[in-house]
């Protein structure tokens, strides 16, 4: 299947837009004529340009308030047309996209709007031409594809077909499988784009936020299946109208477009395997069983200060690297990699960013499906020399390029720890507690959040909790979990929209976007925190002023709010259960770990506490910074 975007869904000029669309592996452009217009020329000179990128002009839209109009309106629609058929033989495509006319004085009339199709069939056929009909959702007569639909089927001419797009069907909310009852031959275009579920009005909404397929809260799924099923074979194309991707990277929105549309028509092939679709045959999402190890790199005085965080949570060196100064602390099923080599990406990342979490290892089904699946979806693979008696472990670049790597249980991988080191002296004594990983949080600016909620979901069988809002009293933190099916994984994208918060500090002080926020989980955070305790943790102090509205807000018995207060320890609690949280103090550039316990199947991350957990952080912090280690 033929991939294609429109050309107002990326940043720049057409030089710029076309670079990044090809770059990206699309197929073909649907030129918008405001982009052509625009930019400075010939439709001769543009269609070369296009075609020397590699790339097709599968489209040129829009053509507005076409059918249904009185004399003379008419007649000067029909010699509009004229002169943009000419145009698009000279930037060489043959189909128009026609969107339903909101000219105030459209007539309206099914069959007085086919009679204009069908004439207008005439000529486009005598230049070897096509037009594509599509119901506007806010069409003055025509605003439902079925309508648009019977249009067309009166027309009843070779040349005139139908376009359906995502948007319009589903955010008047009409019902996507009346699409299959449509011959897929004319079914001339189909336009793809997802949106954000917001009460608003249809227009602003679709102008506005639309977003890729797998980034909002439309079945897109379900209309391209629907599609699909007529036996459509023309291109799939994406028109996504967003004010964010206008002024965002254009290479990165057309990667994700185009992640986007493999992720999609993967889900449709799954979903209904009887289509026997043409597109990518790819490992199917994978199955993750949580995270393996959680990698930061420091340098050595940095690492002392780790030794003695981790020693104080009851963690203890369980391994040496074999050759390289990297070693694992542990405890229950949690791994800490401390790599202080002066050679390779952790040193490379440490250059960049100071002491930072440079790689996540992630357990999952098959490691080689993983890296497989990525590749198709333009992950980008990465792999270093490796010394001898070391594994090359297959990984792939994540956020702010930090390193994702995939160990799984099937191949020797599994056994990374007992090939490539050497038990520590010292042992299990101290631990206190810490069973698993229970999250990591990931800090980025704002605008990368769809990108990497897109990432994770179209690689692993992920779903994403609704965005939550955070307030610092720097500004708005937004933030979104990302959770496989049984919990085993569970990521949180903070989204910073300015550098005045606290997330937004360490980006801006680690010079990018990575891992901010580990937390581990416990079955028992009061006996958890006393044998903590002993071992030297100083929690993230909470205000008295905390606990007194807890015991205002909730009906805890005052021993528990004593017990909370006592150990610094952060309440929450919904229909879903209840949360228990307690924060170390930040170290580096605002890296900061988490001890929780889920009680009764809590589901959420302590939104409701996140203010006054970040208000702490930033008493901590001196105003010029943070406070190193
Ligand atoms: O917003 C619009 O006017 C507009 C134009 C052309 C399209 O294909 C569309 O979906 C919307
Ligand atoms: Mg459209």
């Amino acid at each position: 299947m033929k991939t294609s975007i429109a050309t107002v869904c990326i940043a720049g000029d057409l030089r710029e837009k076309l670079a990044a669309i090809a770059a990206a592996g699309f197929d073909g452009i649907e030129i918008f004529e405001q982009d052509f217009i625009t930019f400075d020329a010939s439709p001769r000179e543009v269609g070369a340009m296009v075609r020397d990128h590699g790339l097709e002009i599968s489209l040129f839209q829009p053509f507005r308030d076409f059918e249904g109009l009185p004399d003379p309106e008419r007649s000067r629609a029909f010699e509009r047309m004229e002169r943009k058929f000419d145009l698009m033989q000279e930037l060489g495509t043959d189909l128009i996209l026609v969107c339903s006319s909101v000219h105030p004085k459209a007539l309206g009339g099914i069959d007085r709007m086919s009679r204009d199709f069908a004439e207008l069939g005439e000529r486009a056929a005598a230049r070897n031409l096509r037009v594509g009909y599509e119901a506007l959702a806010w069409g003055r007569h025509v605003w439902d594809h079925r309508d648009a639909w019977e249009v067309v089927r009166r027309a009843d001419h070779p040349n005139i077909g139908l376009v359906v797009d995502s948007f319009h069907t589903l955010g008047r909310k009409l019902d996507p499988e009346s699409i299959r009852a449509i011959p897929g031959d004319k079914i001339f275009f189909v336009q793809l784009a997802d949106a954000p579920m917001i009460e608003m009005d249809l227009l602003y909404w679709s102008r506005h936020f639309r977003n890729m397929p797998g980034q909002g809260d439309l079945d897109v799924t379900g209309f391209m299946r629907a599609v699909a099923a007529t036996g459509y074979a023309g291109p799939i194309s994406l028109e996504v109208f967003n004010d964010q991707f206008r002024g965002g990277s254009a290479k990165a929105i057309a990667r994700d477009g185009h992640r986007s549309l493999i992720y999609l028509m993967d889900q449709v092939r799954r979903a209904e395997p009887e289509l026997r679709l043409d597109s990518l045959d790819i490992p199917p999402r994978v199955t993750t069983e949580g995270v393996a190890f959680v990698e930061f790199a420091a340098s050595e005085a940095e690492a002392e200060g780790l030794r003695k965080l981790l020693g104080s949570l009851g963690f203890h060196r369980a391994g040496k690297h074999i050759s390289k100064q990297v070693e694992v602390w542990q405890q229950g099923e949690i791994r800490i990699v401390l790599n202080t080599d002066q050679e390779g990406f952790a040193h490379t990342a440490h250059i960049a960013h100071g002491l930072n979490i440079c790689d996540v290892g992630l357990l999952v089904d098959s490691a080689e499906d993983t890296v497989t699946r990525a590749r198709a979806l333009g992950a980008t693979p990465f792999s270093q020399s490796v010394g001898p008696g070391e594994m090359q472990i297959p990984a792939i670049r994540g956020v702010g390029s930090g390193l994702l790597h995939f160990i799984d249980r099937n191949s020797d991988l599994g056994k990374v720890w007992e090939i490539e080191f050497a038990p520590a002296e010292g042992g299990a004594a101290h631990e206190a507690g810490l069973t698993r990983i229970d999250h990591i949080g990931q800090t980025m600016n704002y605008e990368e959040m769809l990108t990497w909620s897109l990432f994770y979901l179209s690689l692993f069988e992920t779903k994403k909790q609704a965005t939550v809002d955070v307030v610092d009293p720097g500004g708005l933190v937004r933030s979104q979990a990302i959770e496989s099916p049984d919990a085993a994984l569970r990521v949180t994208l903070n989204g910073a929209e300015t550098h005045r918060t606290f997330a937004g500090r360490f980006i801006a002080d680690s010079f990018g976007s990575s891992v901010q926020h580990v937390a581990f989980a416990t079955d028992d955070i009061f006996a958890c925190v006393a044998k903590m305790r002993k071992c030297g943790f100083e929690p993230l102090p909470m205000p008295e002023n905390y606990y007194d509205d807890l015991a205002a807000r909730l009906s805890l018995s005052p021993d528990v709010t004593g017990r909370l207060k006592a150990d610094h320890i952060l309440y929450d609690e919904d229909a879903s259960g209840s949360f228990f949280q307690v924060y170390t103090r930040s170290v580096g550039d605002g890296i900061f770990l988490e001890i929780c316990q889920r009680k009764d199947g809590y589901t959420g991350y302590g939104a409701a506490n996140a203010p006054f957990r970040i208000a702490a952080q930033r008493r901590l912090a001196r105003p010029s910074g943070i406070p190193r280690i």
